[in-house]
Order: C-alpha cells, then sequence, then structure tokens
C-alpha cells in the first residue's frame, strides 16, 4: 500500500507517449493513423475527480482493497508502469527490490527524515527530489 501511495504521488515516469499506427476506437471516439497520444500519469494520479478530495493527500489506505477500489468509481487509474501490452517488464522486480531492501533495512535501524529534507520533486528525465532525501537511521 506504501509503496503504491509512493507511486501514485510520485510516478518517476510522469507521461507516457503513444502513436496510432491504424486506425483505433477509443469509446466513442475514433482515432487515424499516426496520431500522437500523451498519457499525463503525473496529472491522472492527482485528479480529485478520479481519487476524491483527499488525492493530494498521502494516504496508503486507500489500496487498502486493491487498485481497483481505491479509485471513486472503480476506474482504472493507476499507470507508474503503464498499463496493456507494454506495461513494464521490471514492475514485479522493481516492487519486490523495494520490499527487500526496506524490510533489510528495518530489521536493523529506524529512521525519520532529516530537518534538512526540502520537499522538491523535480523532473529530470524523471521525478526525483531536487536536494536528494537525508535521512537519520537510528540502529536498533
Ligand atoms: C519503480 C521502478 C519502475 C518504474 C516506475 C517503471 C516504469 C515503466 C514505464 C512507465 C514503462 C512504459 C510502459 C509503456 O510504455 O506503456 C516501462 C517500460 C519498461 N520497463 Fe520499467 N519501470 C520500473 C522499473 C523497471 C525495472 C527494474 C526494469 C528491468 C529490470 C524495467 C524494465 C522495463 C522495460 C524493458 C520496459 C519496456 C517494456 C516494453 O516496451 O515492452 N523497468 N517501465
Amino acid at each position: 500500500m506504501i509503496l503504491y501511495e509512493v507511486l501514485r504521488l510520485y510516478p518517476p515516469v510522469v507521461m507516457l507517449n503513444k502513436q496510432t499506427y491504424k486506425t483505433m476506437q477509443l469509446g466513442d471516439v475514433t482515432i487515424p493513423p499516426g496520431v500522437l497520444l500523451a498519457l499525463p500519469i503525473l496529472f491522472i494520479h492527482h485528479d480529485p475527480g478520479i481519487w476524491g478530495p483527499d488525492a493530494t493527500e498521502f494516504k496508503p489506505t486507500r489500496f487498502a482493497e486493491g487498485i481497483s477500489k481505491a479509485t471513486k468509481n472503480g476506474q482504472l487509474a493507476f499507470f507508474p508502469f503503464g498499463w496493456g501490452p507494454r506495461i513494464c517488464i521490471g514492475q514485479n522486480f522493481a516492487l519486490l527490490e523495494a520490499k527487500m531492501g526496506l524490510s533489510m533495512i528495518l530489521q536493523h535501524f529506524k529512521f525519520e527524515l532529516s530537518e534538512k529534507y526540502q520537499h522538491a520533486p523535480h523532473l529530470v528525465l524523471g521525478l526525483h527530489p531536487q536536494y536528494g532525501t537525508p535521512i537519520k537511521f537510528h540502529r536498533i
């Protein structure tokens, strides 16, 4: 739940671009070949119309019943790894690696954000903290 919520608020890939290679039907819309389409992941992930009035809050429990129940109307709107045939091939690996890394750290340390931390999500190819994420570790 925590990893999902981090990826919702701060998706490393903020936008996906695709191009139609043949006429495509998207709901009521017919799209001819050669049209460039952008999926603004960052905007969709922060849309109160989709996630509710608390869309910008860090609230991992919204994923308590899975991804499809996290949105207001059960809409599919969580795309940190893309979706469909070209979905990220490393998705399971990345999530497993994060869980393993965190659980290894938590066995030996507790940690808190340093007072030097400045919240400044910044885009250089991917989304990342502009001034890093200084953390204080305490051995337990
Ligand atoms: C938090 C970590 C990661 C994020 C947020 C992420 C996100 C994404 C996204 C958004 C796409 C594009 C999907 C699309 O075009 O529809 C993608 C594609 C891809 N990712 Fe990742 N990724 C992550 C980690 C990884 C890792 C660890 C690997 C490899 C070990 C990996 C390998 C790939 C590959 C090969 C593709 C291209 C798949 C294709 O075009 O068929 N990714 N990823």
